[in-house]
């Protein structure tokens, strides 16, 4: 595992939302005191949605200049836009329809009755990030020669299922293994609902700071497979890393099984 992976067990899943709501209302604010803008890439799940319920219920979420914040979200269920299985709908229930976002920085996973097929979806939001990604490129000084396919993400947060899948990347899938392209469609989740709009591994790995957050029992195999180093292919959790920096956020339950020396080196 590497230097910049921190594991920090809270010790409920109420505690560990409140505490994530709070990392991230702070975050945000120093990066918009560093840069005018900042970027976070959303979950869904239960502790991702639980986090962003937080969010808006903060008298710290004040602060932020909400109107400078990009929004993309990490995958979203291909299913109608009224669907309550949307990643979109409920972050949308728990924050953004609370928070005075600037509708055109919020990129939304196209739903199923919006556009022909996934693989339009999936077209549709790598045009989106490679169109973000290319007005940054011209507004910085500092660019590289070429035009990145995928904007600076400051923070990207993602869920964790029980059996280690991150976004809708499952274990053993043809989109943990995709590579040389930033979204992929998902057909046969084992996860209900069955079709997906994902970021790819490569996608998610080009943000500053990823942030895996999880809770309860039923997390503890994936987390300590994790951190263990396992093959993400089998283990989807294993391959995030950020490039400053990656950290677990997890409940105590969460934390069963992962190695006590890895515990120990966290603080
Ligand atoms: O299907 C999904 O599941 C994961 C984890 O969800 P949880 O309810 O077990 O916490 C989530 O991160 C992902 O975004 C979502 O589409």
């Amino acid at each position: 595992m590497s230097k910049n992976v921190r594991i920090t067990p809270h010790p409920s899943f109420d505690v560990l939302a409140a505490t994530t709501a709070a990392r991230l209302i702070t975050r945000l604010l120093d990066v918009q005191s560093e840069r005018g803008e900042a970027t976070v890439v959303l979950t869904g799940g239960s502790v991702g949605i639980a986090t962003l319920r937080e969010i808006a219920q903060s008298p710290a979420h004040l602060a932020v200049d909400w109107s400078k914040v990009n929004f993309w979200f990490g995958d979203d269920r291909f299913v109608a836009a009224d669907s309550a299985d949307r990643n979109y709908g409920q972050a949308a229930e728990a924050l953004l329809n609370h928070i005075p976002v600037d509708p055109a920085r919020v990129h939304i996973m196209a739903a199923s009755d919006e556009v022909a097929d996934l693989d339009e979806a999936v077209a549709r939001y790598a045009a989106e990030l490679a169109d973000a990604a290319r007005q940054e490129w011209e507004n910085d000084d500092a660019s590289p020669a070429e035009a990145p396919v995928v904007p600076r993400f400051d923070v990207l947060l993602l869920g964790l299922g029980p059996d280690a899948h991150i976004a809708s990347l499952f274990p053993e899938m043809a989109g943990i293994r995709t590579k040389g392209c930033s979204v992929v469609g998902v057909h046969n989740s084992p996860k209900p609902p069955p079709t997906r709009v994902s970021l790819t591994l490569e996608t998610i790995n080009s943000a500053q700071e990823i942030w895996i957050v999880a809770a309860g029992a039923d997390k503890a195999a994936a987390v300590g497979l994790g951190l263990a180093g396992a093959n993400a292919f089998q283990v989807p959790a294993s391959g995030a890393r950020g490039v400053n920096k990656t950290m677990w956020l997890i409940d105590e339950a969460a934390a069963a099984k992962v190695p006590s020396a890895l515990m120990r080196r966290e603080h």
